[in-house]
């Protein structure tokens, strides 16, 4: 019998774009109902994890893409968790898919915080939700981006990363040193290179973004993950155990 393939563990930049653009195209999702399963998966991580330290704010720093859609999406569904996000957006974009999140957010009345430094982030939040850069993020980190991750890097207040520790190189890792190094990651559809320096330090992974068709799952070989019933989240496994 031919020995089968080793499945596709870790995408590169190109593979995780091209998924993204499969999904959108062949498979027929929206933006939105990808960006709205996204930013559950990591809702539900942050619930799973920190759903004792409801007594203080959470501070949600969102970024000028997807991830940052990814993370005012969470933002949402943490308010009807039961958590108090705010939300840091320093670079909004005019697009109306992000504009009719931050409507969503404000209806909440999750407030909307103009800057942050590390003292006041210690202070006063219970952990951070890193939406800032995803898959797309290449070379030096740009203002007002530079800024927020160093202030944050200052901290010892507990990151959440969403899809990629933002200011890693997607591939590399934290190969420039100035990147967040967060205490969870997660990773959605399926985790990118940089994960593999994430998961051998033993912190938790996740994967989450549960909408990925058996088709594309097996056109790229992919690693599925084990998601138990309705769960949103699966730990991720750094070994093959897919059958
Ligand atoms: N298929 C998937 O896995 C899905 C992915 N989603 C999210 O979409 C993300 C990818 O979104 P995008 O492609 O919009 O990209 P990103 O959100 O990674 O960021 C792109 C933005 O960052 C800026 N940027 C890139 N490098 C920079 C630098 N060095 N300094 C400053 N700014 C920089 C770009 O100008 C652009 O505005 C994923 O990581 C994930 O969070 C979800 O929304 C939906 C489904
Ligand atoms: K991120």
């Amino acid at each position: 019998m031919a020995a089968r393939q080793p499945f596709l563990r870790y995408l590169n930049q190109l593979q995780a774009q091209r998924i993204d653009e499969e999904l959108m195209s062949t498979h027929a999702f929206s933006i939105d109902q990808l960006m709205e399963l996204a930013g559950l998966s990591v809702a539900s991580v942050v619930e799973h994890t920190y759903q004792h330290q409801r007594s203080k704010p959470l501070l949600v720093v969102a970024g000028p893409g997807n991830n940052g859609g990814d993370a005012l999406v969470a933002a949402r569904h943490l308010k009807h968790f039961g958590f108090a996000p705010e939300v840091l957006y320093p670079k909004a974009p005019a697009n109306p898919l992000y504009q009719r999140l931050v409507t969503q957010c404000k209806d909440l009345d999750i407030p909307f915080v103009a800057d942050i430094s590390s003292a006041v982030v210690d202070a006063r939040y219970c952990m951070v939700l890193d939406g800032i850069f995803g898959f797309s993020f290449k070379g030096d980190i740009r203002a007002p981006f530079d800024a927020v991750i160093a202030a944050l890097r200052a901290t010892s207040t507990p990151i959440v990363s969403i899809d990629i520790p933002s200011g890693w190189d997607v591939e590399l890792g934290n190969v420039s040193g100035q990147g967040l190094e967060p205490t969870v990651l997660v990773s959605l559809t399926a985790p990118k290179l940089c994960a593999q320096f994430f998961q051998k330090t033993g912190r938790a992974h996740y994967v989450g973004g549960r909408f990925v068709p058996r088709a594309l799952a097996q056109k790229y070989n992919l690693a599925t993950p084990k998601y138990v019933g309705s769960l949103q989240f699966a730990q991720w496994v750094d070994e093959d155990t897919s059958q």
